[in-house]
């Protein structure tokens, strides 16, 4: 057998999908992969596509081109085997919105041959205390962590979050956070949507940028920040030095400036050479530099480079 053929099949694979409402594309020819055991975040600006594309994913939604498979399986061909083996949270208590929230965790794990401990999830997720509340009465963060929990509960092997810490507070935040961890831990396979880049960089084995219904970044949230290598030497020195003879000193294709009075900057990769040459024209000069750093570009700039929009705050 090759290498190719022992290599394990993908949680998910989509290649050249497309969506259209109406005249819109939502999804426009999306190329995106999930190696089984690992945590992907789809990032993306309001309307990128991101919803539309875990909506495929989960059989709700009909594609109009492209593939998807599932653990191997189509959406829509395979629904019901697809369902028994994935989580997804919904909305607003799926099918059960009267029902507390213990009783609608265990109707949910009685789905499973093999379910996580309701009880054990419940303490996890922060809601022992109102485990005997009805789901219609509990707080929206509060119905975001129970939606997460009977979306695990079953021990899936591939999740679907769709902003699972949407509106939670730090606290309720880090206690997803430690339970998604233990989901990959435990060999779950994670699809992740957020718009919070400490999430996908904290949980993320692999980050996928969209915009538009289209890839325009993929990668550890490593490689993305330092793509094009580039990042930042800011200093402070007395105002208006003449930086002709650093910008000869310098590597060719490096930018020094003096954006704000005394304060200077110099872009480019910033290498031990590169400092070095910066602090050798300071002495030339007879000039202190004060408040010399390096600076790398994150997940946020990189965003903001390719999508040119911030996210959400
Ligand atoms: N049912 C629908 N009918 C018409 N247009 C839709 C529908 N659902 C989504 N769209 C449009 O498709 C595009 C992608 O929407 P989608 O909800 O998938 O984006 P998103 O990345 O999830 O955005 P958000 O972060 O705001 O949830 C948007 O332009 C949206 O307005």
């Amino acid at each position: 057998m090759s290498a190719a053929t022992d290599a394990p099949m993908p949680a998910l694979q989509i290649t050249g999908l497309v969506k259209r409402y109406g005249d819109r594309v939502a999804v426009d020819g999306l190329d995106l992969e999930l190696a089984s055991g690992t945590v992907l975040a789809l990032l993306g600006p309001n309307g990128a596509g991101k919803t539309t594309t875990v909506e495929i994913c989960e059989g709700f939604l009909t594609a109009d081109a492209g593939t998807v498979r599932v653990l191997g399986l189509d959406p829509m061909a395979n629904n019901d085997e697809m369902r028994r083996r994935i989580g997804v949270m919904l909305q607003g208590g799926g099918a059960y919105p009267g029902a507390r929230a213990a009783e609608m965790l265990r109707l949910c794990a009685a789905y499973s041959a093999d379910p996580i401990d309701p009880a054990w999830l419940l303490e996890a997720l922060g809601l022992s205390e109102v485990a005997r509340t009805p789901f219609r009465r509990l707080s929206g963060g509060q119905q975001q962590r129970l939606s997460l929990a009977c979306a695990i509960v079953g021990r899936p092997e591939l999740v679907f979050l769709d902003e699972p810490t949407a509106g939670l507070d730090a606290h309720a935040r880090i206690m997803v956070w430690e339970l998604i961890e233990r989901l990959r831990g435990d060999g779950v396979s994670v699809l992740l949507t957020t718009h919070l880049m400490d999430e996908a960089e904290e949980l993320a084995d692999k980050v996928v940028i969209i915009d538009h219904g289209r890839v325009v970044a993929a990668g550890t949230p490593a490689d993305l920040t330092s793509r094009g290598a580039e990042n930042e030497l800011r200093f402070t020195a007395p105002r208006g030095l003449d930086l002709t003879m650093l910008r000869t000193a310098l590597p060719e294709g490096y930018r020094c400036s003096e954006p704000t009075p005394g304060g200077y900057l110099v872009r480019g990769q910033v290498t031990p050479q590169v400092l070095a040459t910066v602090t050798a024209w300071c002495a030339k000069i007879d000039v202190l530099a004060t408040d010399l750093r390096v600076e790398t570009r994150s997940l946020s700039d990189v965003f903001l480079d390719l999508t040119g929009r911030a996210l959400r705050p």
